[in-house]
């Protein structure tokens, strides 16, 4: 199953954290910019190649040390047809790397159409008889809130071709509440949802305990998090919102069970930007995407302990 899979990378490295590849033009140092635009033209295509030779080198940079990577679809698609090669060469490198790779498109459409996304995404796709891989990533992020219909065609994918999903529960968007703060009957609705992932994921039980529907909570709601944590037993946890958005580690710290595990925290911006941040020379800023990276590893570990199966 695929989270395992996640898990088991996770104690590997002894870490876990997701480093999110959410690439604005605006993050990359200018000599490399410039670079791809005099091979490319100051274009989408000069903008996309600029952008997958930053995206190599930040995998370099953290493979050994990073167990997975979480590129942004929306990043990506703003490029145009460009920008989403640049997605695929970014999943296809990361995995080459022994990343563990979820792409975050927050996908959902009824059954057919879902099925349609969960075969671009995560499945193969038939052609004259022969088989491809159009995208290849590991996980997906997914909109639950059309309900079953929307993610059951998705199981079948994960369990044949061993990927999972994480589904929106509680995000971590101030605005979050208007919606997942509501209560149906005596339960807010973002515990529904939650519940909703655990009897999914009963498709898909995985080794250590977690199945392959994990739920996307965000680290900006450390109450919701604890508590999910505790009715969510066999789901693991997204966990985006540590750092740019104002999470820190002892807000993440009621995500983890008693061995370490159960979810993995993402910092988009705070890898990305770490040079800047640092305001290092900007051709270190792989070096300094390894010192944050290496940084908030050790902040997340201090609440979550050593990671064992
Ligand atoms: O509730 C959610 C769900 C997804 N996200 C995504 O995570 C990253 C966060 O980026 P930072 O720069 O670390 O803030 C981004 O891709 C969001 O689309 C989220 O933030 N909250």
């Amino acid at each position: 199953m695929a989270l395992d899979r996640l898990i088991e990378r996770i104690v590997a490295t002894q870490n876990p954290t997701v480093a999110g590849l959410d690439p604005k033009l605006d993050y990359l140092p200018s000599y490399l910019k410039e670079e791809a635009f005099a091979r490319h033209g100051k274009n989408l295509a000069g903008a996309a190649a600029a952008i997958l030779t930053y995206n190599k080198a930040l995998v370099d940079a953290l493979c050994d040390i990073v167990p997975a990577v979480k590129p942004q679809l929306a990043y990506y698609e703003m490029y145009g047809v460009e920008g989403v090669r640049t997605f695929y060469e970014t999943v296809a490198y990361a995995k080459e790397k022994g990343m563990f790779v979820i792409a975050d498109g927050k996908r959902n459409d009824i059954g057919t159409t879902m099925e349609a996304y969960a075969t671009a995404h995560l499945g193969e796709v038939e052609v004259e008889g022969e088989m491809f891989t159009p995208f290849g990533s590991d996980a997906l992020t997914v909109n639950g809130y059309l309900g079953s219909d929307g993610v059951k065609p998705l199981l079948n994918v994960c369990e044949k071709l061993d990927k999972g999903i994480f589904v929106l529960v509680k995000t971590s968007n101030p605005s979050s509440g208007e919606l997942q703060d509501e209560h149906i009957g005596d339960r807010t609705v973002y515990e529904v949802m939650g519940s909703m992932c655990e009897e999914w994921g009963k498709a898909l039980p995985g080794k250590y305990g977690y199945s392959g529907v994990g739920a996307v909570v965000g680290a900006t709601y450390p109450e919701q998090l604890a508590e999910l944590r505790k009715k969510l037993p066999h789901t693991f946890f997204l966990v985006p919102g540590y750092g740019a958005q104002g999470g820190g580690a002892k807000d993440v710290a009621g995500a983890f069970d008693a061995r370490g595990l159960g979810a993995i925290v993402n910092s988009s911006r705070g890898i990305l930007c770490a040079w800047k941040k640092e305001n290092c020379d900007e051709r270190d800023f792989t070096g300094a995407a390894r010192r944050e990276a290496i940084r908030m590893r050790d902040d997340i570990v201090s609440v979550s302990g050593k990671a064992s199966l």
